[in-house]
């Protein structure tokens, strides 16, 4: 246990009640790294406090200044030219002080997907990490605070759902950017409507990837297993619906499971590891679950599914499961349906284009998509015809800064990366001039 501190400014980050674990090895299975007492209604108002009196500052800066500290991208307005030599231009204005509610499964990458264009629009952040995963944030105030952000402009606050809820009531803030759970962000909306804040929603993703017959065979394996056991498939938008062609499903199944097999899992630290342990034991049991369900339900485990104990002493007790393929899965099943966010890939059999199109849409999430195929008219087709925010033609979760990621239907709005989040960090300005007299009609 770390001992009790409390650091305010330029963030809060309170230690002392919540445990934090780590969930890989023997050293530190279910040992406690640090300890955090949740922010209650009056430190997140000294947070968001801080913030506030930060950005009134911040926001007066012009893009070259902010750019100093933090790599500011391009924010500009319109000219619009008016009868009579008159015109009207648009200004990108910052929205004030925004809050981030961050889901545990890419803890560091969220805070700053959120965070950096908040900053670099002059707004300011208090953000809330995930209880499961409270550090990196705080890691990430301090290379802000390094780079030369003012004091408060990023505040980190500790907490889980009675925090959260604070943030998001707080009159003061103008904005709630979050990223976790569908029932969760429904719950933020909810709250949000009622202040009148603007909300962008990164939530939950149940993707389709369609393989077709004209596919270069390897690469569409090799983009299955990225598509869902990368980051132990605790990702947002993997690719967990694999559905093959029926004429090349023999090959592809005898390839991916190979593959699969050969995965290896243990130690993240080390660099031959391609798999770590999952984020906790309930987490573990309830992925096991769905494995058991699905067989229930008349899926065949083609491998994995099951908990494993890597060679490695040092690594008992970690949260370790074997990657798995499942086999003979239909639409119906709750393994097909629901989000697993484990390293399980279901794979299941279509024959046209047409068909696989509806099944893959059938569903209320839309975060992300898949196509491999040979044939160009094809893939841009299909990627037109799929209800997600992204498709991945031949290849998947490639997802550089520069380019937009978010959701369609139940997976959330707005988008984070490239320079379309500058419109979900600022809002618009017009200034009508008039250049003649003014025509009265009174
Ligand atoms: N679309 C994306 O970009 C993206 C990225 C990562 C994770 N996710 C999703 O996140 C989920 C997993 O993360 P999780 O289990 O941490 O999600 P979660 O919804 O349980 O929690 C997310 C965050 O919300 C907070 N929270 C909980 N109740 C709250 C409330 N009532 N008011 C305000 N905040 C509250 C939590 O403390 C946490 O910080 C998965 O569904 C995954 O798909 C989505
Ligand atoms: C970087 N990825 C793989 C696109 C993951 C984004 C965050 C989703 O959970």
């Amino acid at each position: 246990m770390i001992g009790c501190t409390t650091w305010l400014h330029p963030y809060v980050f309170y230690l002392g009640a919540q445990p934090a674990c780590k969930p890989a090895n023997l050293v530190c299975v279910g040992r406690i790294l640090c300890q955090m007492v949740p922010c209650g209604a009056e430190e997140v108002d000294e947070a968001i406090k801080s913030a506030h009196a930060a950005y009134l500052q911040w926001r007066k800066m012009a893009g070259m200044e902010r750019a100093r500290v933090i790599c500011v991208l391009f924010i500009k307005g319109q000219h619009i030219q008016l009868p009579g030599g008159s015109f009207a231009y648009t200004r990108r204005e910052p929205l004030g002080v925004c809050v981030g509610i961050g889901a545990w499964n890419y803890p560091f990458q969220i805070a700053s997907w959120k965070s950096a264009p908040a900053l670099a629009c002059g707004n300011a952040m208090v953000f809330k990490p995930s209880p499961m995963t409270p550090v990196t944030a705080v890691i990430l105030a301090e290379i802000y605070k390094e780079a030369g952000v003012p004091d408060g402009l990023f505040c980190v606050v500790q907490g889980g759902a009675d925090t959260g809820t604070l943030l998001c009531q707080h009159p003061k803030v103008a904005k709630v950017s979050f990223t976790g759970s569908v029932p969760t962000g429904k719950k933020v909306m909810e709250m949000s409507a009622k202040g009148v804040k603007q909300v962008t929603l990164e939530l939950g993703g149940k993707s389709p990837l369609l393989i077709f017959k004209d596919c270069e065979l390897e690469n569409a394996v090799k983009g299955a297993l990225m598509a869902n056991f990368l980051t132990q498939g605790e990702v947002c938008c993997n690719g967990t619906r694999v559905y093959v062609q029926r004429e090349i499903m023999p090959q592809f199944l005898e390839k991916v499971v190979k593959r699969t097999k050969a995965i290896p899992v243990g130690d993240p630290l080390l660099d031959g590891t391609r798999m770590g342990a999952l984020i906790s034991k309930p987490h573990l049991e309830k992925v096991l679950g769905f494995v058991s369900q699905a067989k229930k339900e008349g899926a065949k485990v083609l491998c994995g599914g099951e908990p494993i104990v890597p060679s490695d002493p040092n690594l008992k007790g970690g949260y370790f499961m074997a990657p798995c393929v499942l086999d003979n899965c239909r639409d119906d099943m709750t393994c097909v349906k629901e989000e697993i966010f484990g390293p399980v890939m279901s794979v299941l059999p279509f024959d046209t284009e047409e068909e696989v199109i509806g099944r893959a849409n059938n569903t209320t999430f839309g975060l992300a998509s898949g196509v491999f195929t040979r044939d160009i008219s094809r893939a841009h087709r299909v990627a037109e015809n799929l209800e997600a925010g992204t498709c991945f033609i031949n290849n998947y979760n490639i997802s550089p800064v520069e380019v937009p990621f978010g959701g369609y239907k139940m997976s959330g709005f707005g988008r984070e990366n490239g320079q379309v989040t500058i419109e979900y960090y600022s809002q618009l300005k017009t200034v009508v001039v008039e250049m003649g007299d003014v025509d009265s009609l009174f």
